[in-house]
């Protein structure tokens, strides 16, 4: 079996101005430090909005910190005409690993269809860095009880066209819309459920080596203290940690999830 390393990354959404973004980093740096984290065990990183990211780059750079980061959307264009947009080119100049594409609140705010997230993906993926690929129901589908349904069917559509290399390399987040900052956790069959059955379908349509290396995170609600139940499930490779990851002490904790009790 491929070993997966696990992946917590903190998405701040529209919190924290470049000031504020280097004030968290440096705190959790020093958390994770002082509680001797592991990155073997699970890899860091934080998703700041685009303002913050230059000041990340250099704090990250300058202490050479292990902290990864990355950034929460991503033009579908490489260049030109485009006023407000932040393409994947600008994005990788300033070191980002990760681009959250696809999030509930994007889809939902913006329209953004499945055909969109792909092409933001695939612009990640060619400027050599990892999308974070978020899918996930809302509560009406959740109630009719379509979740895996309803979450398999963005996965086709937000992979796209992608080679089974690709799929392996990137990062799928299932998180359900009704778990996200509502402070209703999905509980971890909740969440092993819908993520074996993206890994399944992963597998079915790319291959087995495609299904057995994808990293298929949870995302919604999660805190240190929930975080423990979540991973000890086989199909979760980390989560996507909105509200708990603008509290240094709080995503340490997270990311630290082997020593955190299953409650
Ligand atoms: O949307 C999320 C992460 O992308 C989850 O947010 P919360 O952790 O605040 O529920």
């Amino acid at each position: 079996m491929a070993s997966r390393t696990p992946l917590m990354a903190g998405n701040w959404k529209m919190n924290l101005n470049h000031q504020e973004a280097v004030v968290l980093v440096q705190k959790l740096a020093w958390t994770l430090s002082d509680k001797h984290h592991d990155f073997a065990k699970a890899e860091v990183a934080v998703i700041p909005p685009f303002t913050d990211l230059r000041s990340v780059q250099t704090l990250v750079d300058g202490d050479k910190l292990q902290i990864k980061y990355g950034a929460q959307d991503v033009s579908t264009h490489d260049s030109g005409a485009y006023t407000g947009e932040i393409s994947a080119g600008m994005l990788a100049k300033l070191g980002c690993s990760y681009v959250v594409v696809g999030h509930s609140e994007r889809r939902q705010y913006h329209a953004e269809s499945d055909a969109e997230v792909h092409a933001k993906a695939q612009k990640t993926v060619e400027a050599g860095m990892t999308p974070i690929v978020c899918v996930g129901e809302g509560l009406e589908v959740r109630k009719e009880g379509r979740q895996v349904e309803f979450t398999l069917e963005q996965v086709d559509g937000s992979l796209g066209d992608f080679t089974p290399e690709q799929v392996a390399a990137l990062v799928i987040a299932y998180e359900p819309v009704w778990a996200i900052g509502t402070g209703e956790v999905a509980t971890p069959d909740d969440a092993q459920e819908v993520c074996a059955a993206i890994r399944a379908r992963v597998a079915e349509r790319w291959g087995e080596a495609a299904g057995e290396s994808v990293r298929v995170l949870y995302g919604g609600s999660v805190k240190a203290g929930n975080i423990a139940g979540i991973m000890a499930k086989r199909d979760v490779d980390g989560a996507l940690v909105g509200g708990a990851s603008l509290e240094a002490d709080e995503f340490g904790g997270v990311c630290r999830f082997y020593d955190m009790p299953t409650l």
